[in-house]
């Protein structure tokens, strides 16, 4: 890992999201990642990917190291302060959401509900004490840092200054500043003295009508109404009187800020090919909705007592175009979209030279069959609690159990999208049990008794046959033609295909703790067992971590599970956010960012340590 990276380490980004895209903001204050309008648009700054590709700063001049970088409790409103040496100023950073607004061009296809985003990008700065320095770099460079902007610059009826960032003929977003600002070239700047009980502000808008704050008072009224949406919703949540409370709200804002809202789709992360080994070429794109990461989430949220997203997501689901046979594909684009053709776009460098960069992910038409019991999953759980399967949604459900009962047998790419040739995995197999299990059990619910009874015998068939074929010398492998470990059996227990205290199971979870580790962190599979199809060695990755945290928890090592989840914990980033994977050696975190994944099984993995503790 080179010592003088150019690029901020991975965990370093800030997160701000408005539930239609995200940003990712470095610590000195760059966006360095921001797709508009939305996650899966091209990206308009992509320093995260190349540092010639594009950043907007706000920040002291001459300064890259803040004082402190937080998120404003339960929100995720990012606030920076910066002590100088003539004073101290204080950064907020929100992609705003407000009041419930038509007409601004997003087609939701989801109710509305009480808040919208208002497609505004809004930073303020108050100087605290002293005078401070302040400059505004503001430097798109549009789709993946493909194109350069030209701006042009006019004022209002009012008086006030704005400029307009154009790609070709189309302007794409209009700068709205109460700094003195100007055009250099492809950027506009702005630099200025603050002296103490000043504000100022800057605010992107991509509205339709390039609406915006024209004075910081209302761009600072944004960042309230932002933070007020933030909180009113982290209410929804029960969270316990715990020390680790923090990260369970972080968590949940995080799964929140992954959620789109016009279709009620979820991305697996905000990022594109943020890499999984450092030069390496296992960079992807998430910025989809794959039903097992959104099932999963909604598992997370639901744990958390959080249910309104999952009535979104089986709605979004209901609305998909299945393939002929009623099956589900693996993954979705965000509006349902079901080509998601995966491309490398050669002129960005990577982060840290870590190519390719790929947009569109290779992945959409594996065959996965563990597609069907996490859908059926979500539904299940959702419906213990709402005692309620939408009735559009039904015929969608007996197609993905019928389709489960169709391949259950066949070999496919599993749960980890290997790129190699298929295969009998065992996690596969047991979600296709989840499918028939789940099933049944919603027949039954419905009153479909031969369909229960039928769907029943089918899981239990399959149920005997993972025991018979895959487990070796009592410890369940990745497949079954295989010996080689895959953390993806320690879901066995989770989702109650074997109790955690079944000796296969803890057999199980003792070979993973001990085999299947480096520094105590779980690989999901070691990369020279498994026919993936890729090169190169891949980090721990945290979910199988915070997996295997349960798991203890439920054999009853509640002491091994809290000294793994302090362990894990131990390894967040400076704001509380998780990628998808660890280097065990030096702790950074790899992979795209903040990702769905982690941040839901911590919040199970956390949950049951602090059920431990009574
Ligand atoms: O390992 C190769 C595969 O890596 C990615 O898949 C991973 O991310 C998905 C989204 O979070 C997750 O559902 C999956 O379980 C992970 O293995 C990538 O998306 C694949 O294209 C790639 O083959």
């Amino acid at each position: 890992m080179p010592d003088a990276s150019p690029f901020p380490p991975i965990a370093d980004y800030g997160f701000l999201s408005d539930c239609h895209t995200g940003a990712l903001v470095a610590p000195d204050g760059s966006i360095e990642w921001l797709c508009l309008p939305y996650f899966d648009s091209p990206s308009i700054f992509s320093a995260a990917l190349d540092r010639g590709a594009g950043t907007f700063r706000v920040g002291p001049y001459g300064a890259s190291v803040p004082a402190a970088r937080r998120y404003e409790p339960g929100t995720n409103v990012l606030e920076t302060t910066w002590m100088m040496p003539g004073g101290w100023i204080i950064v907020r950073d929100a992609l705003t959401i407000g009041e419930w607004h038509d007409a601004d061009g997003t087609e939701h296809v989801r109710p509305p509900t009480d808040h919208e985003a208002d497609h505004l990008l809004v930073r303020t700065i108050e100087c605290t004490y002293g005078t401070v320095p302040v400059e505004l770099v503001c430097e798109p460079q549009f789709d993946y840092g493909a194109d350069v902007a030209s701006w042009s610059t006019d004022v209002d009826a009012d008086g006030h200054r704005f400029f307009d960032a154009v790609d070709g003929e189309e302007t794409q977003f209009r700068l709205f500043t109460d700094l003195r600002a100007g055009i250099e070239g492809d950027r506009v700047r702005a630099r200025h003295i603050m002296r103490e009980g000043e504000t100022a502000f800057v605010a992107m808008s991509w509205t339709e009508e390039l609406r915006g704050p024209r004075t910081a008072l209302d761009a600072f009224a944004h960042i309230d109404r932002t933070r007020h949406f933030w909180r009113l919703w982290l209410l929804n949540g029960t969270f316990p009187d715990h020390p680790w409370r923090v990260f369970l709200q972080r968590s949940a804002l995080v799964l929140k800020g992954l959620t789109f809202q016009p279709t009620g789709a979820l991305v697996a992360a905000p990022t594109t090919s943020l890499p999984e080994t450092p030069g390496g070429e296992r960079n992807w794109d998430y910025r989809f909705c794959w039903m097992r990461d959104a099932a999963f989430t909604l598992w997370g949220l639901h744990a958390l007592g959080m249910d309104w997203e999952a009535e979104d997501f089986l709605q979004y689901v209901a609305d998909l175009e299945r393939n002929p046979d009623g099956s589900l594909q693996i993954m979705y684009g965000l509006r349902g979209e079901k080509d998601l053709t995966e491309r490398t776009l050669d002129h960005l460098k990577g982060y840290e030279n870590a190519r390719p960069v790929r947009v569109g992910n290779g992945a959409f038409d594996q065959r996965q069959n563990d597609v069907y019991g996490a859908v059926l999953d979500s539904v299940y759980i959702h419906t213990k609690r709402s005692d309620h399967i939408p009735e559009r949604l039904w015929p969608v459900l007996v197609d993905q159990v019928e389709a489960a009962a169709r391949v259950w047998c066949e070999p496919d790419q599993g749960i980890w999208e290997a790129r190699g040739a298929p295969q009998h995995y065992v996690s596969s197999k047991v979600m296709c049990w989840v499918a028939m299990d789940r099933g049944a059990q919603l027949a039954e619910m419905r009153g479909e008794t031969e369909m229960a009874a039928r769907w029943q015998a089918l899981a239990d068939e399959i149920h005997a046959e993972v025991i018979d074929r895959g487990v070796r010398d009592g410890v369940f492998r990745q497949h079954y033609d295989t010996d080689a470990l895959d953390a993806s059996t320690l879901l066995i227990p989770l989702v109650r295909f074997l109790p955690a205290t079944d000796d296969r199971v803890r057999a199980t979870a003792e070979a993973i703790a001990d085999e299947l580790t480096e520094h105590g962190l779980v690989l999901r599979y070691k990369v020279d067992e498994t026919d993936d199809g890729l090169h190169g060695r891949e980090g721990t990755f945290l979910i199988c971590s915070f997996w295997l945290v349960s798991v203890l928890s439920e054999a009853g090592h509640a002491d091994r599970a809290r000294a793994l989840c302090e362990k894990l914990l131990s390894y967040a980033g400076p704001l509380h956010l998780y990628a998808e994977e660890l280097d065990s050696e030096s702790g950074r975190h790899l992979g795209n960012y903040p990702q769905a994944f982690t941040h839901l099984a911590l919040i199970n993995a956390v949950s049951h340590v602090i059920d431990d503790a009574g």
